[in-house]
């Protein structure tokens, strides 16, 4: 267990998501002489029944809080001390819940190994003085002065913990790393596709969680499939605008990825945020409560990343031009009510083109 024969693997997290990534990569570590068999995982440290949620994991190997029901190999070991958990590593998987993500990187400077690199699972943005977002891969790239790839796809956590089975899509423009990444991640049940659209594969993973809150909001006034499948549509349509307008280059086959269609189909029928969204619409509570009352301690990222794009949009006179991303932002903070959904929508930019395409993103996106 303590083998210091090949790179070694640190999970920064240790959520839902995090939990099952410990596993799968505890596991691939076991089989491949390139890395070293132990798996760092930091954990936010807290006391479940008297007891510290650390202690538990190395234990009784379960995170019995984030990830109940699910064993994780013995060679993952929680450590309560990121600096501790991370300074050996040669890879480092970011996945927390992405308000989080500056203290970490504040806390770690200047205390890992400057040859490591990361993979960021993290979907969320944050905010630019000025009016502007930043990616998340960026701040860790920034902060910590390694270079920082990207995992994102149609994975809703418990799913894949249940090992049944579906594609993700990592965004890596070094062929070399891209292959390495994938050997950490990829089993018989959790299929990965590495292409080099790295920003691309990220922001798809952010706004999908912005859509998935509409998708929750037409659950919770009963509005039905159709209602549904327009605003995955809409969404779909505004999240390929916003990479032609805010990240040219960007390649629309990266939309037909897991990180970009099936991610926004599954999210918006199977996630928290559309969960929760409906549950908003339904009870009249804020969608603080809600995320307490019914998600044990995850956290949401739908409500705060449309809160981060408005800050853009309105900075830039743009809210008209992306109206799901505006609309969800304000039914959020209570500016307007759910039921104002669909006409806020209703003469989206995308039904005023003659054949219904959005030509700016056919010329810009190229496959
Ligand atoms: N859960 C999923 O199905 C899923 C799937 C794919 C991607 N993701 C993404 O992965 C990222 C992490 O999600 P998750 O599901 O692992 O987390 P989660 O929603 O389960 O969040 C809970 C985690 O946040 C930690 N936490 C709470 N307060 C903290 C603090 N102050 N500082 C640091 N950590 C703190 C908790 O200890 C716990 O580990 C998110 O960006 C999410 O969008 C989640
Ligand atoms: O449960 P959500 O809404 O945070 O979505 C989870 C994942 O991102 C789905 O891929």
């Amino acid at each position: 267990m303590s083998s210091t024969k090949g790179k070694q693997v640190c999970i920064v997290g240790s959520g839902n998501w995090g939990s099952v990534i410990a596993k799968i990569v505890g596991h691939n570590v076991q089989k491949l002489d390139k890395f070293d068999n132990r798996v760092t995982m930091y954990v936010y440290e807290e006391i479940i029944n008297g007891k510290k949620l650390t202690e538990i994991i190395n234990e009784q190997h379960e995170n019995v809080k984030y990830l109940p029901g699910h064993k994780l190999p013995p060679n993952v070991e929680a450590i309560a001390d990121v600096v501790e958990a991370a300074k050996d590593a040669d890879i480092l998987v970011f996945v927390l819940p992405h308000q989080f993500i500056k203290g970490i990187c504040s806390t770690l400077l200047g205390k890992i190994k400057p040859t490591a690199i990361a993979l960021s699972l993290i979907k969320g943005f944050d905010r630019l003085e000025g009016g502007g977002i930043e990616l998340i891969s960026h701040i860790i790239n920034r902060h910590l002065k390694i270079p920082c790839h990207v995992l994102m796809g149609a994975n809703l956590a418990n799913e894949v913990a249940n090992e049944q089975f579906c594609e993700t899509t990592i965004g890596c423009r070094d062929r070399k790393i891209g292959s390495m990444l994938r050997d950490i991640i990829q089993t018989e049940y959790f299929r990965v596709v590495v292409v080099d659209d790295e920003d691309t594969v990220e922001i798809c993973g952010a706004l999908k969680n912005i859509v998935a809150c509409g998708a929750g909001f037409v659950d919770g006034l009963g509005l039905g499939d159709n209602t549904k499948a327009a605003v995955i549509r809409l969404g779909l349509m505004e999240m390929i605008k916003f990479v032609d307008v805010f990240y040219p280059g960007g390649k629309l086959s990266t939309f037909f990825e897991s990180c970009g269609v099936a991610d926004l189909i599954t999210t918006c029928f199977g996630g928290r945020n559309r969960k929760c969204s409906e549950a908003f619409v339904k009870t009249g509570k804020s969608i603080k409560q809600l995320e307490d009352e019914l998600l044990n301690g995850q956290k949401l990222q739908g409500p705060i990343t449309a809160e981060e794009v408005n800050f853009m949009l309105k900075s830039k006179g743009m809210e008209e031009k992306f109206p799901i991303f505006t609309t969800v932002h304000k039914i959020c903070t209570g500016e307007l009510k759910p039921q104002e959904f669909i006409n806020c929508i209703r003469e989206h930019p995308e039904h005023m083109n003659f054949n219904g395409t959005n030509k700016e993103s056919r010329q810009q996106c190229k496959l």
